[in-house]
């Protein structure tokens, strides 16, 4: 198979791209590219941190929820969460209620 000039062109062109990140991060020069791969990386080590943290809520959780079974009260305590979603919504807004929900989800039950 012959590859003809404008072949050979085209794929130096791809593999430039490529080099300097605009692939992909989607910026459109390589200056943005280093911009928005350096800050990838912050963002990545923060979600190791949050995963993180929410495993450690989880288990905090299941201590107070083991610690109310074994004394005969129930897993869930509504009121609880209430004051949950209100500060999660103070802070953050509407989709702060959704995000404490889902907090709430993960925790609940988890022994
Ligand atoms: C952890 C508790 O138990 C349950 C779990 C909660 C939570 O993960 O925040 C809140 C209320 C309860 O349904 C608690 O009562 O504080």
């Amino acid at each position: 198979m012959t590859v003809t000039p404008t072949e050979k062109t085209a794929a130096e062109q791809a593999r430039k791209t490529e080099s300097n990140g605009t692939e992909r991060t989607g910026a459109r020069t390589a200056e943005a590219a280093g911009v928005i791969t350096g800050a990838r990386e912050r963002i990545d080590a923060l979600d190791d941190r949050i995963i993180g943290l929410i495993q450690e809520r989880m288990a905090v959780s299941a201590v107070i929820q083991q610690a109310r079974i074994a004394s005969g009260g129930r897993r869930v305590n509504l009121s609880r969460e209430m004051e949950v979603l209100g500060h999660y919504r103070e802070a953050l807004g509407k989709p702060g209620t959704a995000l404490a929900m889902t907090l709430l989800e993960l925790c609940r039950g988890k022994i």
